[in-house]
């Protein structure tokens, strides 16, 4: 994508002066600092005024520390939170993983893929003709037959590898991935990794929210930080990362 002139590329996500803004109905705060119902009403500015642009083929990581606001950036491109001030403009339908793909802890993995590929938007027949492949691609039934269990007997790595499988079984314009990859395994990760490239191959952005340094340098080409909800720093993943290290002091933050 490099070789791209930036004009001659397809945007797929314009952030424009977003403002993303909680309001926390009682809890503490006020001057009485007692809450409750009825109490005060608290507004947590999580994004403040928020631009860029992201294009076609791109994988970008969003890199900051905690609560710094990538979480709510990701929800507010995804569609789910609105933008008190700004805008944010999207091409087709950003899927949201985890979110998009809610699974049911009750039923078992192969009931949460079907479930899965629906809420997606796949065809019943699309599902049946990859079913296989996002069981094998998770790689949840290696040891025994898992995916006739309830979800709720796998681990939280287990879960998250089903979820990603499923999202990652569509092809998405734009694929929002929060923190989904850190609980895989090594072997699971590599795999991951290999699908992002996949998907932006077929012309999709994917952004990616992790703590871990070496995922986001790995498996993306630029990357956002934002501290405070504001943008710190947009550029090369490898730029943007080492000047996160340099603020965290190396290594505090970088995990695998
Ligand atoms: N549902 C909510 N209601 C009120 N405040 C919230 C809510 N969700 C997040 N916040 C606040 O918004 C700010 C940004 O949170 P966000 O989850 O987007 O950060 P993050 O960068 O994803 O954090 P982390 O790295 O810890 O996952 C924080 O101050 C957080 O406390």
């Amino acid at each position: 994508m490099a070789d791209t002139p930036r004009e001659e590329r397809t945007p797929t996500v314009v952030v424009d002066g977003a403002h993303v803004t909680y309001t926390v109905q009682g809890g503490k705060g006020g001057s009485s600092g007692r809450g409750g119902r009825g109490g005060s009403r608290r507004k947590v500015r999580a994004v403040r005024g928020v631009s860029f642009a992201a294009y076609r083929g791109e994988a970008i990581g969003l890199i900051g520390s905690n609560g710094s606001g990538k979480s709510t950036l990701l929800k507010a491109i995804a569609g789910l939170l609105p933008v008190n001030q700004g805008r944010i403009y999207t091409h087709g339908q950003p899927s949201l993983l985890g979110v998009n793909a809610a699974l049911m802890n009750d039923l078992t993995g192969e009931r949460n893929v079907i479930l899965g590929g629906l809420a997606m938007g796949m065809t019943r027949a699309e599902i049946a003709a990859r079913y296989d492949e996002i069981v094998d691609f998770s790689g949840i039934n290696e040891k025994d037959d898992a995916i006739s269990r309830p979800m709720r007997t796998y681990s939280s790595g287990m879960g998250a590898r089903l979820r990603f499988s499923i999202a990652a079984a569509k092809t998405h314009d734009v694929l929002l991935i929060d923190e989904a990859l850190s609980t895989g395994d090594a072997k699971f990760r590599r795999r991951s990794q290999q699908r992002i490239d996949e998907l932006r191959a077929k012309a999709g952005t994917v952004f990616l929210v992790s703590h871990s340094n070496s995922t986001i340098t790995q498996t993306c080409d630029r990357a956002l930080w934002l501290e405070a909800g504001t943008l710190r720093m947009d550029g090369p993943a490898e730029e943007v990362v080492a000047a996160y290290e340099a603020f965290t002091g190396k290594g505090a933050k970088t995990g695998r």
